[in-house]
């Protein structure tokens, strides 16, 4: 890229220790840090890692370095061309799922093929029959035919069952017709559709001699395979700008009695007859809405990487970045001159910025129990058990919540943590946030999904305490975490915490059962007010939001702590337990994750009773305790994520530190330096063009 602007040669680093001081903080590690980056990807990922990323740095096509100068037509263009070389290398390379998972993370520019990867393919693997696996999946995952996934409306997205789109079958020809009745019906949002993609996933209500079934998939060819114009009796487009997302074409469309096939709705579960339009029901019904389940378990799964990002920038910057004399402790280097502290050692900067890194670690060890749980129900429905479908979509939803949520909340924190450099582009963290925080709306706006784990959690408790004998479910306890927090507090509802000391609150039992108490408190005094009361769901629903996000604090609490204490066979899981330095600082920021959050929600620990407000200062202390213990860690901790640089794209978090050589070295390439004309307010010549 070209330099605009000639930065003078004379100046000299201002801070001596500069380019070290990244270096220094890495010699204080107390463990090693490459142990515990293989624990966190395993051997086998590890390598898949590196041979990936060497791939996708060496190749121009990748190269970011312009794009923070990019407006939305260059974004779009960018994008398509990273798709049509990434379906070159997956083609070369014979990628899997694997390989393109890491490239597609490397990359990091969500594109006009996301939907087709992430949704199109994995509807037609979950939903489709061996015969239209045959005709669509096998030319898709060729990428001989494009896909997206139509179900939000321009009038409906959440409620999924007032869709407009209709699929009526005409038993006459063996076709179905797709229709869109209203404006509001238009399908809108979808990824992958404004400009790219030549076939739709459509999910429309499905209507046989005039009963309604309910929102079913169908998959449509929506553009021309040759001319690519869209097809007779279908309007297609862009849906224009957005907050951020802007290198994918989210687009809108709009069916007038459109015909298909009827062997084109996918069959797998729910079927309708030729000819007589019987419709066969499905084994359960939420069976159509298995591609949210799916992407919901993944979007958990990416939690960690995208607050572990946000962490080393932060983290990082604020070890290089100095800010004023301490004047109680003022900062010596070894010849006697005192310099500015780093602002890693404000204690309020780590108190915002290492909780970040502890709920990265959290999310890791329940992103694992979400695959496991997700591989356990694939595993029974292949032979026709689903009894596992409500445990697993409940915590999907509720975690999909909590743990989205989390990380837009914490990349602000750690761009706002960063001051004004965190403002600049260059920051890595301004695209970064724009891309990440739709994650908090599709695939379920987050407050709506909470409502789903409520309900759930509501079903299991009024069904322990409605039966005579509750320990009947003891025997469940064990594999369900809601059963055992039930019964627990059935047992002991007027439980008290037994710290008498600030390091009393690292004692993992005392800390289980303060979120065990509180959520069955909480759902208990929700049942009581729905059920004896006669309050309206609606107007419980501050707390059904209460219920759904404490019992998921309480899955990540239990998680973590399990995954500390508790043999594995997971080959990560097992090199933890055998390095004691490893088990060490992690059991340091499983404390921190889980008495920060107790703290940030002291209100519900005190409301039980279970804490008493002295305690609740002792936890505080404990707080602040943590933060001393893991501060010399800090810096190796982020590096153990292993974010590489070139996924980064931040001048602040780079692994040299050299933050300021980086800054001026890229302002001096913003296009605005280059223009002929520069702004100046006496020039008449110039404010006389403008007026014109
Ligand atoms: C090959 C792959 C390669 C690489 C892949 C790599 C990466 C991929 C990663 C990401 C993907 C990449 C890019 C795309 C990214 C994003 C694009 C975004 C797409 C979208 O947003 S698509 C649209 C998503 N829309 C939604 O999520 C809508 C949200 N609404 C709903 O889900 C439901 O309608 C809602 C809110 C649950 C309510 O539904 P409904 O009114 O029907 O239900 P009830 O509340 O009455 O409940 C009835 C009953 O059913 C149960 N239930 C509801 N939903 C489900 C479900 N999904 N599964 C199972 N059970 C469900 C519910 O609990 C009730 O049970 P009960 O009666 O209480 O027993
Ligand atoms: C970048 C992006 C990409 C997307 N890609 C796709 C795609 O590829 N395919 C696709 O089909 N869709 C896609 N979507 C759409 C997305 O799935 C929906 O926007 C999402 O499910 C939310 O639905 P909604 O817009 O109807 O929100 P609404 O339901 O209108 O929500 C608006 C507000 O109302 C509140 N609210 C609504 N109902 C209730 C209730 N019952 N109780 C309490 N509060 C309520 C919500 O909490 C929210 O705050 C995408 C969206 C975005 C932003």
């Amino acid at each position: 890229m070209v330099s605009y602007v000639k930065i003078p040669s004379h100046l000299k680093p201002s801070d001596p220790q500069g380019p070290d001081l990244l270096t220094q903080e890495r010699n204080l590690a107390s463990f090693d840090v490459k142990e515990l980056t293989l624990v966190l990807y395993g051997i086998k990922d590890l390598e898949r890692y590196h041979t990936i990323l060497k791939i996708i740095e060496n190749d121009p096509v990748f190269d970011k370095s312009n794009i923070y100068f990019m407006g939305r037509n260059e974004l779009f263009e960018h994008a398509i061309k990273k798709e049509k070389r990434l379906v070159q290398l997956i083609r070369e390379n014979k990628w899997k799922v694997e390989e393109l998972q890491f490239a597609e993370w490397f990359l990091d520019m969500p594109g006009p093929f996301g939907a087709h990867r992430g949704m199109f393919i994995p509807t037609l693997i979950g939903q489709g029959t061996k015969e239209q696996k045959e005709k669509f999946l096998v030319p898709a995952l060729n990428y001989q035919i494009i896909g997206c996934y139509a179900q939000t409306e321009l009038g409906h997205g959440s409620n999924v069952k007032g869709l407009e789109t209709t699929a009526i079958y005409i038993p006459e020809t063996d076709e179905f017709e797709i229709h869109s009745p209203y404006l509001t019906a238009s399908k809108w949002w979808v990824g992958g559709l404004g400009k790219t993609a030549n076939h739709a996933i459509v999910m429309a209500q499905l209507i046989s001699n005039g009963k309604n079934y309910g929102p079913h998939p169908f998959v449509v060819q929506i553009r021309d395979m040759k001319t690519h114009l869209p097809l007779p009796s279908i309007t297609i487009g862009d849906i224009g700008p957005k907050f951020g997302f802007n290198s994918t074409d989210n687009g809108f469309i709009l069916f007038e009695h459109v015909r298909i096939p009827r062997f084109n709705m996918l069959s797998k579960f729910s079927q309708i007859k030729k000819g007589t339009g019987e419709y066969i029901n499905p084994p359960n019904q939420k069976l159509s809405y298995g591609t949210m389940v799916l992407v919901r378990a993944i979007i958990i799964s990416g939690v960690r990487v995208t607050l572990a990002r946000a962490a080393t920038i932060a983290i990082r910057y604020s070890a290089v970045r100095r800010q004023f004399i301490d004047k109680d402790e003022p900062k010596k280097l070894e010849d006697g001159s005192i310099v500015e502290t780093s602002i890693l050692d404000y204690t309020m900067q780590q108190y915002r910025l290492f909780p970040v890194i502890a709920q990265s670690y959290a999310c890791f060890f329940t992103a694992k129990m979400m695959v496991n749980l997700y591989t356990e129900y694939t595993k029974q429905s292949s032979s026709g058990d689903y009894s596992l479908l409500a445990d697993l979509h409940a915590s999907s939803s509720g975690l999909k919540s909590l743990t989205t949520t989390m990380a837009v909340d914490s990349i602000e924190d750690c761009r706002r943590a960063c001051g004004g450099h965190g403002y600049s582009s260059f920051s890595g963290f301004v695209k970064f946030y724009q891309d990440y925080l739709p994650n908090t709306t599709w695939e379920g706006d987050n407050y709506i999904l909470t409502h789903q784990t409520a309900r759930y959690l509501l079903k299991t408790f009024r069904q322990v305490t409605s039966h005579k004998n509750p320990e009947i479910y003891a025997s469940q306890s064990n594999k369900n975490p809601t059963i055992s927090y039930i019964l627990q507090y059935l047992n002991e509802p007027n439980q008290k915490c037994t710290a008498i000391t600030p390091s009393d609150f690292n004692n993992h039992e005392i800390q289980l059962r303060a979120f065990k108490h509180r959520v069955a408190f909480l759902i208990a005094n929700v049942v009581d007010q729905i059920d004896n009361q006669k309050k309206s769901w609606n107007s419980m629903l501050v707390e059904i939001n209460r219920i759904s996000r404490a019992h998921c604090q309480y899955l990540l609490v239990q998680n973590f702590i399990t995954a500390l204490h508790q043999p594995s066979e997971d080959e990560s899981l097992r090199m933890l337990h055998n390095s004691p330095a490893l088990k060490e600082v992690m059991t340091s920021i499983c404390n921190l994750f889980v008495l920060h959050t107790m703290e940030k929600d002291i209100g519900d620990f005190l409301e039980s009773e279970y804490l008493t407000t002295p305690q609740a200062r002792l936890l505080r202390i404990q707080v602040y305790n943590l933060l001393k213990e893991i501060r010399p860690n800090a810096v190796s901790l982020v590096d153990a994520f292993l974010i590489p640089d070139s996924l980064l794209c931040s001048a602040l978090g780079r692994y040299d530190g050299k933050v300021y050589e980086t800054m001026i070295d890229w302002a001096s390439k913003e296009p605005l330096n280059g223009m002929t004309l520069d702004f100046n307010p006496n020039n008449d010549t110039f404010i006389r063009k403008a007026k014109l």
